[in-house]
């Protein structure tokens, strides 16, 4: 007996099954073949796979393994630590960093926030993944001390970018990105654990009030920022131009560390691009990625591996014709 609510594909590969991204972006409004978009993300795809750029990771002890070899798949190098002096001292050397949230340690308390403040004082751009934001008294304190020095980019699932706009005080009443002085210390809007439990839509508002917050608060150096919401369809906003992004695999739901590895390639893009640009690269590319590995795949083992090498195999071309919807 078939289960339906198994999204495993055991059909034989069939890679003329894949689509064609230009129709689908034509037919649906999407970004036109010759917007200076596309050029930027496929110039951000090949710039990754020339220069190789570090991209330093403090993530968590769950799917380190899969961000570190999904960085390198995508042409980038890794390297992982929980010092602040190793992740400060190597802030010369790492040319964008990723902070994920999802296992913390109680010393992390004291660490994170002081990372976060040497990354703001350096203009050392970095991706926050604000993995189960909103529940724990320890992450709801990390968070909250981020809003002083915030990230370049926010990446997260729809309920976690939520909560932590809520957490934040920026509700649809505070739009414009400006601080206040009265921003809740926590949120009222908790993930079930690492997973979503809102649509991405409906964390539209949230992530563009996010997105101006994060630009209007960068260092004067750098005042462009993204925020980018994982879901079936994925939203990437810089607070001014919104983009829906359809594709991707119900089975990156079924293997850990989908939106980590997203998170730490879109850091390794940042390291060669404008935060917007990575956050549509990253995203665009790991669309593509998760339909190619579920045309190959046999299941969350076999869907794990194909994920990393459609990373590697994917043109530049390719990612930069994926669907892009402005809103
Ligand atoms: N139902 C789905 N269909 C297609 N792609 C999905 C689906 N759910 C998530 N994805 C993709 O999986 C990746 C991780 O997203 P998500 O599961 O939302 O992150 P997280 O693991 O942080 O909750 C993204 O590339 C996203 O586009
Ligand atoms: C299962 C789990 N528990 C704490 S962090 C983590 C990994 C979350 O990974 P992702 O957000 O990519 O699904
Ligand atoms: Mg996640």
């Amino acid at each position: 007996m078939s289960d339906s609510s198994r999204p495993i594909s055991s059909d034989p590969v069939d890679d003329s099954a894949a689509g064609d991204p230009t129709a689908e972006n034509s037919a649906e409004g999407g970004l036109p073949a010759a917007d200076p978009i596309r050029e930027r993300i496929a110039q951000a795809v090949r710039d990754v796979r020339e220069q190789a750029p570090l991209a330093q990771s403090f993530t968590n002890f769950v799917t380190i393994n899969l961000v570190a070899n999904a960085q390198l798949a995508a042409g980038g190098v890794a390297a992982m630590s929980f010092l602040p002096d190793d992740v400060i001292g190597s802030m010369s050397i790492s040319r964008a960093d990723y902070v994920n949230v999802g296992t913390l340690q109680p010393f992390y308390r004291e660490a994170l926030p002081r990372i976060a403040r040497a990354y703001h004082d350096a203009a050392h751009p970095w991706v926050l993944d604000p993995v189960a934001a909103g529940i724990g008294e320890t992450r709801t304190a990390i968070l909250a001390a981020f809003r002083e020095t915030p990230p370049t980019i926010v990446r997260g699932n729809a309920s976690e970018i939520i909560a932590l706009a809520d957490m934040w005080g920026l509700n649809a009443a505070d739009t414009d990105g400006n601080a206040t002085d009265a921003a809740p210390a926590t949120s009222r809007h908790r993930p079930a654990g690492v997973e979503s439990v809102d649509d991405v839509d409906a964390a539209a508002p949230a992530a563009e009030a996010l997105a101006r917050f994060l630009a209007a608060n960068a260092p004067e150096s750098r005042r462009r920022a993204a925020v980018a919401v994982s879901g079936p369809v994925d939203l990437v906003t810089d607070g001014e131009r919104t983009f829906r992004l359809p594709g991707g695999s119900a089975l990156m739901t079924k293997i850990t560390g989908a939106g980590c590895s997203l998170g730490g390639v879109m850091a390794t893009y940042l390291a060669v691009a404008d935060p917007l640009i990575a956050a549509l690269a990253a995203s665009a590319l790991y669309n593509r990625a998760g339909e190619t590995a579920q045309r190959r795949a046999h299941g969350p083992g076999s869907f794990q591996v194909e994920l990393l090498d459609a990373l590697w195999n994917l043109t530049a071309d390719e990612v930069a014709a994926s669907p892009i919807l402005p809103v």
